[in-house]
């Protein structure tokens, strides 16, 4: 995706399979919303293509797919029964219990114009209109960024069990890193509109090891060299330092498995990193990848 000042997403090729729950991170303009506004059709890519549902590039049905956009985008005017009112009369599969249960678990009330709500209050009901029309694939921006501690949980947990029970996919954008742990199989890292990491959460965690230890003279022990190096901080006489090892790590320090949380922490401070593609988020069509949308 191009814009005037440049490039929002580019060499951003990634499979997601489904069902599975997706976390998609990446610091402030790394292309986030631009992704997800893709995958929403939205936005129309400058070039490259987007396949849905197994199927190849090409018209989908739009019901499949539900968008939290982040500046949740609902009629001001409307009240939330009204709000509602129009999610199942634009919907064929819409699910009126869900949709009302989402709201009712926020004490929102139904006759409350959507001018007069909070920010959270409005998400839980932007979120009520995706979740009611039973989406193949729900695409989050940012869903947590207005929740109170006890709405987020008790919402993402809303999310999960449905994705749970109905075999959704999700995609969902976050800067909540220590709450990603307990949500989510899947993640994508994106950094200057790059994908740097994609792939299952429990492999991509069992690739890395941190190394910690006494540093040699002032810097790294030279047997780390044999390893890829994603980061390393130096405090004192002490080194931290997150690989992938090439092999056996030998030599001083000792090894740990990175939490999902340190592991994105080093992805993000240092973009130059090498990326990894795990062969599950490998694209293996040419026919996603290099087809021209519009000039
Ligand atoms: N309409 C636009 N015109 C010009 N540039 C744009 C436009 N929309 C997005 N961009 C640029 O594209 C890049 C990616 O923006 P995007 O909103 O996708 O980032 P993001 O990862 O969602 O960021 P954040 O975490 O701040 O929400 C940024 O550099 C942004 O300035």
């Amino acid at each position: 995706m191009r814009h005037r000042r440049g490039w929002a997403l580019k060499d951003c090729s990634f499979r997601l399979p489904a069902g599975r729950i997706c976390g998609l991170v990446g610091p402030n303009g790394a292309g986030k919303t631009t992704l997800l506004s893709i995958a929403a059709r939205v936005l129309e890519p400058t070039q490259g293509t987007l396949g849905l549902f197994g199927a190849a590039p090409g018209p989908v049905d739009p019901g499949r797919t539900a968008f939290l956009a982040q500046e949740r985008p609902l009629f001001r005017r409307f009240t939330v029964a009204e709000t509602l009112r129009l999610g199942r009369e634009l919907n064929p599969g819409w699910d009126q219990r869900a949709a009302e249960d989402i709201v009712r678990a926020g004490d929102v009330s139904f006759d409350a114009k959507i001018s007069t709500l909070s920010g959270g209050q409005r998400t839980r009901v932007a979120l009520a209109l995706a979740l009611g029309k039973r989406p193949d694939l729900l695409l989050l921006d940012e869903p947590m960024s207005d929740l109170d501690p006890v709405a987020r949980k008790e919402l993402m947990g809303t999310v999960l069990a449905d994705a749970a029970e109905r075999g959704t996919t999700v995609l969902m954008s976050t800067h909540v890193l220590a709450e990603l742990e307990n949500l989510c199989d899947y993640l994508v890292v994106l950094s200057g509109g790059s994908v740097r990491l994609a792939g299952d959460v429990d492999e991509l965690l069992s690739v890395h090891t941190m190394v910690t230890g006494a540093t040699e003279g002032e810097g790294l022990p030279a047997s780390l060299a044999h390893h890829s190096l994603v980061e390393s901080r130096i405090s004192g006489r002490q080194f931290t330092a997150l690989i992938r090892p090439e092999g056996p790590v030998a030599g001083p320090g000792e090894t740990d498995s990175p939490s999902l949380e340190e592991l994105l922490l080093a992805y993000l401070r240092s973009p130059d990193a090498p990326p990894l593609i795990t062969p599950t988020a490998q694209v293996q069509d040419q026919a996603y990848t290099t087809r021209t949308v519009a000039a």
